[in-house]
């Protein structure tokens, strides 16, 4: 038998639902959500929510699903301060920097990333992520690679493989395509749902970036793609017309770009979500992706961490959320909905049914409505307009991932 917890008495509730309520993020006041066991069992007025087991009461704070952090580089060991102090004194960020990275991961143990990966994790739900993608590409052996899939696939909702993340030191760029494509991929295949390629100058070109994703969806698994982060490349258009189920960074779009983007979702077909990464373009003091013309041309976008050593060393989605409404131009409800429903969308969650890395069936994430996976965070505030607000302050107050407590 289940326990069923009703949270009740709460000041707004998003639910990302348009089933569920007016306006963009689904939005009701004065609602009530029943859980029961991993699901989301019932939500509507509070008048009429059903008896349960225990009773939470929000007193009047803002209840919104769990964040989803649909990009993120979390299996690695090392530190790369010194590499962000000489960006802060004026250095520019290369590709390159990820060597320093790589090797520190293979002189770690299978425990040792365990270890990290688990504190990183344990940070982000304790901020409000209840879903977790996270990537390979620190290894850059068949080895390293499969031992980093297999760390991953034990803690994390979703695992993707960037063995196309750099060409490792003293490695023929040619030959390491024909390892990425070949016997790397079989070995990870197993325990990864996508492929992922790093599409830029100083890691892989345009031709390498479509071998790569040929290869992954001859192999049953779904495609993502970096793109456009450093400069102005082929990333996005071969993402899209990959059929590539995100392409993530975006500083540098140009009008065919955001065109192809929108474009993907044209007649109800399947696109390719555009993911920004807020907190990886300050941290490169990079251009910010433009979020805000994306919406406006009718793309679909994501917010994510690019929780990594070199390039945005954090997990905080709250603090992506203030930042694309403070600096992207972002409604709170556009940012709220793109880190949360955009991320699920990105990693095709949004659909009952997926399966974790664990082989369980899970309900769909990025909303809360009956059935859904009972993701859930309450936070210390009346409303979500506070993470931009008070930009900074830890609104935490309650995490429920699949219908357990974390905070
Ligand atoms: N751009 C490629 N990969 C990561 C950075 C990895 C690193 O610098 O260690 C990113 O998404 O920013
Ligand atoms: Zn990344």
């Amino acid at each position: 038998m289940t326990h069923a917890i009703l949270i009740d008495n709460i000041g707004e509730l998003t639910t990302n639902d348009p089933d569920l309520g007016a306006g963009i993020g689904g939005r009701l006041s004065d609602a009530a959500v029943v859980i029961d066991g991993d699901r989301i069992a019932w939500v509507g007025p509070a008048s009429e929510a059903p008896a349960a087991d225990e009773r939470i009461d929000a007193a009047g704070r803002a209840v919104l699903p769990g964040w989803v952090d649909s990009h993120t580089h979390m299996v690695f060991a090392g530190d790369r301060t010194a590499e962000f102090e000489a960006r802060m004194a004026g250095e520019g960020y290369a590709a390159g920097g990820i060597n320093v990275t790589v090797n520190a991961t293979r002189a770690a143990s299978d425990a040792e990333l365990g270890a990290n990966l688990g504190r990183l994790v344990g940070e982000a739900l304790r901020d409000g992520t209840t879903t977790m993608e996270t990537k390979t590409g620190y290894g850059l052996t068949v080895e390293d690679e499969v031992r980093s899939a297999r760390v991953a696939a034990s803690q994390v909702d979703a695992v993707t493989f960037l063995g196309a993340h750099l060409v490792p030191a003293g490695a023929d760029p040619a030959e390491y395509v024909d390892l990425v494509t070949g016997p790397m991929l079989a070995a990870v295949a197993p325990l990864v749902s996508a492929v992922d390629v790093f599409c830029e100058t100083g890691a892989f070109d345009g031709d390498a970036t479509e071998r790569i994703l040929t290869a992954a969806t001859a192999a049953g698994l779904a495609t993502r793609v970096h793109g456009n982060q450093l400069g102005h490349g082929p990333g996005t258009q071969l993402a899209v017309a990959h059929g590539a189920l995100s392409v993530d960074h975006l500083g540098f779009l140009d009008d065919a770009d955001v065109e192809a983007l929108a474009g993907s979702w044209a007649n109800g077909s399947r696109g390719t979500v555009a993911t920004v990464l807020p907190a990886c373009d300050l941290s490169t003091r990079m251009p910010l992706a433009p979020a805000r013309r994306l919406l406006d041309a009718g793309a679909v976008v994501a917010i994510a961490s690019n929780c990594n050593p070199g390039t945005s060393y954090t997990s905080s989605m709250g603090f992506c959320v203030a930042t694309a409404v403070l600096q992207m131009g972002l409604s709170i409800q556009e940012a709220v909905r793109a880190a949360t429903l955009g991320g699920a969308i990105a990693l095709g969650m949004h659909e009952d049914r997926w399966v974790d890395p664990r082989g369980e069936a899970q309900g769909r994430v990025g909303v809360i409505a009956p059935g859904a996976r009972a993701d859930v965070q309450l936070l210390d505030a009346p409303s979500v307009t506070h993470l931009a607000y008070r930009p900074g302050m830890r609104l935490t107050h309650g995490v429920w991932k699949a219908g357990v407590r974390a905070v």
